[in-house]
């Protein structure tokens, strides 16, 4: 039976009622990487991230990504955005490392402008955004949930910009989006030393707004949105992006230089060499 067929039955319609259905409709024209649940009372999107094993971002989920964001952009019944991971261990591993390994030009590229995309969409978001942090959280992963307005956090998880841990530079938007949520001399801290912060560490500086048990992360996040929605949408915005458009407009301003550094850093022999150490070291542990 096809989709089209099935989203017909009678007692299918019965029993999930007609939001769901046109829920599931919305999940099945997604990307299997990104999956989205767009409520169409509340206006709220559950985005999950579903890349195994670690949602760990390559070219193509990267893509994925910036692709629902645009689609929810121009959905206007869509208001508000909760980013999460449909594993409940790792919500993001950060840039996939063999996108770095060994790369060729073009597509090392073509990854980072994607990149650099998807921070400008999720950070100039004009949705409320909360990130569900159900997992650790690394360096690209921490990026994601700092592009977010508010973050909520599982106990006992690790989050933060561990860039320099592995022998790289965290770029300055990166570092722009923590310094904007902990401020400039924790950001200067957690980003030179490379600190994967757990849970409770980053509540304390502010990187995460709550911490809560895994059960109920995506209520919480759900709660929070109400609160969030309160709000007239135009007068969030032109407060969100008065206050986030001189770093997008920084980046916009230097986004070829970005990329070039990007590719002459990636592509020295000293990192490819660290990159292989890094590489074989996560090989090790995850064969343990
Ligand atoms: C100035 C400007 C200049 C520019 C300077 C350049 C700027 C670059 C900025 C870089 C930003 C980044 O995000 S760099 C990425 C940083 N990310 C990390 O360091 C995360 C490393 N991963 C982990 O710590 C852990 O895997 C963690 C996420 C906690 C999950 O632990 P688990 O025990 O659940 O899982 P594991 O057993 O470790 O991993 C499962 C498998 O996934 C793989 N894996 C894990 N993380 C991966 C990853 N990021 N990319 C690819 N593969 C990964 C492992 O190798 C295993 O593969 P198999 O062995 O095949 O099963």
């Amino acid at each position: 039976m096809s989709l089209k067929q099935l989203f017909r039955q009678p007692m299918l319609r019965a029993m999930l009622g007609r939001q769901h259905i046109q829920a599931l409709r919305s999940m099945t024209t997604q990307s299997d990487k990104v999956l989205v649940d767009l409520d169409p009372k509340t206006g709220v999107a559950v985005v999950q991230m579903n890349r195994p094993p670690v949602n760990s971002l390559n070219l193509e989920f990267l893509s994925d990504i910036n692709n629902t964001l645009d689609k929810l952009h121009n959905d206007k019944s869509c208001r508000g955005l909760i980013l999460t991971s449909s594993n409940n261990k790792v919500f993001c591993a950060g840039l996939d490392i063999m996108e770095m390994y060994q790369p060729q030009t073009d597509r090392l590229t073509e990854f980072w402008k994607t990149l650099q995309n998807v921070w400008m969409n999720l950070y100039g978001s004009r949705l409320a955004t909360i990130a569900a942090i159900n997992g650790h959280s690394p360096a690209g992963g921490c990026l994601l949930a700092t592009c977010c307005d508010y973050r909520i956090m599982v106990q006992n998880f690790t989050i933060g910009l561990n860039e320099t841990q592995l022998g790289i530079i965290p770029p300055f938007w990166f570092v722009d989006s923590m310094e904007g949520v902990v401020g400039y001399r924790q950001t200067e801290l957690a980003c030179q030393k490379g600190l994967m912060m757990t849970t409770d560490q980053a509540s304390k500086i502010g990187l995460v707004d709550e911490v809560v048990t895994p059960e109920v992360v995506l209520q919480k996040a759900q709660n929070e949105m109400v609160s969030w929605l309160k709000i007239p949408d135009y007068a969030r915005q032109l407060t969100k992006s008065q206050m986030k458009m001189p770093n997008i407009n920084k980046l916009r301003a230097r986004r070829d230089e970005d990329v070039q550094h990007f590719v002459n850093f990636i592509t020295k022999d000293s990192v490819q060499q660290a990159l292989g150490f890094y590489i074989e070291n996560l090989k090790k542990k995850a064969k343990k």
